[in-house]
């Protein structure tokens, strides 16, 4: 981080407030996807988007090198997150459910798992906020608890909802409850998400997962009855409950939902302001917090690129994706102009691509992933839309064309946004890589703020010296496959 600091400190070849966005989006494009998340992840009147099949483009072919450090090490590291003392079956958890994280070849919780769950699954019921470094397990937790409260002999009556804020999120996680109850008998889980319920029957599943303006929708329609709901989870629920974002549509949704209901609230960031509001949401909960300089996750190299000038970066990234072989990864852009632009011009060049934000139509955008997660595409270029929660585990780099920003005018770094990007590699104890670009002012101070936040040591890749960068980026993701005991994967990545 000394370099970036000691360049910031110079003269800089860009004024402060030079425009962080892309040159090709244009002025009144939406600073990103989840800046207005109550409108993006449901609405969808998108463009017609070409799906490409991605696969060995451009040296992006999945690289075949053995894997340094196994799960099991990692799981007995008592400074790992994925560390425990316990197995699952020790938590008490019904047969079904025990069998079903047999069958995924989860061998033991993480710390998370093994610490909250217990709290979570007891009764009376209490509600929980809790946090953990991404990629460590939360969804399995709520899933475990949620599906412990459902009384199966009820298929058809909504029993417990879960909320996240992008219908890729409530999709990811239907299929982790689908995975997890595999066993459990009669077990319905519906997505309550754009174009997904039928209106002649409603809602008709024990477990409903959606985003949180179709479920409003829903039960003012009167086709979903949330009379017998027990549990209620929000992922990412510090983004779920800010004001900025769909924080009333959060507090209306619980409006409608039975005073006793279990409240569980999880997320890798909660900023001191949000907890406020979660302390609220969930009274007299329980609650596991960690530091913020606790929450980076250790297999992610963290980089950065120093570009000469924002014109440079669009070559640089193409330079980038040319010399070096890379299994998948995701590039985060701020607005959904400068993902089509890029996705245009990496066509061009011949790379294959594919972009995925919240102007396509909702179909589109999970035929998009679902190619993603396959590894029919390789490369996904993205706007904050798909900055949290999403777990595909063969994603060994992600890239901030842009650097996270929010605040009126972009003014601030957006320090949570920054982790859940970066997150969406190095995923329950694989290696990834991060590259940021900067390359001005702005850029470089917003960077290094964030770097400070969280006390990382970001390490400088140089565009004029693509030996040593590909080096220093191969380094860590020739070993980014999964080991051979690494559990595969919920969704089957
Ligand atoms: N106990 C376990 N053993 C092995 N693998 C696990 C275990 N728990 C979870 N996983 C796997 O770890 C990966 C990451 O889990 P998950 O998606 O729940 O992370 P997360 O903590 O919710 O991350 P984020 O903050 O990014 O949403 C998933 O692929 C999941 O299948």
């Amino acid at each position: 981080m000394a370099d970036l600091a000691s360049r910031i400190s110079k003269p800089a070849d860009a004024p402060a407030d030079a425009p962080v966005d892309d040159a090709a989006a244009p002025s009144d494009a939406p600073a990103d996807d989840a800046a207005t998340p109550a409108a993006a992840p449901d609405q969808g009147n998108g463009t017609e988007k070409p799906i490409d099949d991605g696969a060995n483009s451009g040296g992006l072919v999945e690289p075949t090198y053995d894997v340094e450090v196994k799960l099991s090490d990692l799981q007995a590291d008592i400074e790992s997150p994925l560390y425990s003392v316990s197995s699952f079956e020790e938590l008490g958890l019904p047969k079904p459910i025990n069998d079903g994280l047999l069958a995924m070849n989860f061998k033991k919780p993480s710390k998370i798992q093994e610490r909250a769950l217990p709290l979570m699954i007891s009764n009376p019921p209490t509600n929980m906020i809790a946090q953990s470094q991404s990629g460590t397990g939360k969804t399995a937790a709520f899933v475990l608890t949620v599906l412990s409260r459902v009384d199966f002999s009820q298929p058809t009556q909504p029993q417990a909802l879960l909320l996240a804020p992008s219908r890729e999120l409530a999709r990811q996680i239907q299929g982790v409850i689908q995975t997890v109850g595999q066993f459990c008998e009669s077990l319905i889980v519906e997505a309550a998400i754009p174009g997904s319920i039928s209106r002649e029957t409603g809602v008709k599943g024990s477990v409903v997962v959606g985003t949180p303006g179709t479920v409003m929708d829903l039960v003012r329609r009167r086709q979903f009855d949330v009379s017998q709901l027990k549990v209620l989870v929000i992922d990412e629920a510090d983004n779920m409950l800010d004001q900025q974002g769909m924080g009333d549509q959060c507090i209306r949704v619980k409006g409608m939902l039975p005073k006793t209901i279990q409240i569980l609230l999880f997320s890798a960031t909660f900023p001191d302001k949000v907890m406020n509001y979660a302390r609220k949401y969930a009274p007299n909960a329980n609650e596991i917090k960690l530091r913020h300089q606790e929450l980076t996750v250790k297999g992610i190299s963290q980089m950065y690129m120093d570009c000469p000038d924002e014109s440079k970066k669009y070559d640089i990234l193409c330079k980038l994706y040319g010399l070096m072989t890379i299994g998948s990864s995701v590039i985060f852009v701020r607005t959904r102009e400068s993902a089509n632009e890029i996705m245009r011009r990496m066509e061009a060049d011949g790379h294959k691509v594919s972009a995925l934000h919240g102007a396509y139509e909702g179909q589109n955008r999970d035929a998009l992933l679902d190619d993603f997660r396959s590894g029919r595409s390789k490369v996904l270029i993205t706007t904050n839309v798909l900055a949290r929660g999403i777990d595909v585990s063969s994603v060994s780099m992600v890239i901030n064309y842009d650097i996270p920003m929010k605040g009126f005018g972009d003014k601030e770094p957006d320090m949570e946004t920054y982790l859940h990007r970066i997150g969406r590699t190095g995923r329950f104890g694989r290696v990834g890589v991060s590259i940021s670009f900067v390359y001005d002012r702005k850029s470089f101070e917003a960077l290094s703020k964030i770097a400070e936040f969280y006390g990382i040591d970001l390490v400088q890749l140089d565009p004029n010296d693509w030996d040593l960068t590909e080096t220093k980026v191969q380094e860590v993701i020739k070993s980014s496959r999964a080991a051979p005991d690494y559990a595969p994967n919920a969704l089957g990545n």
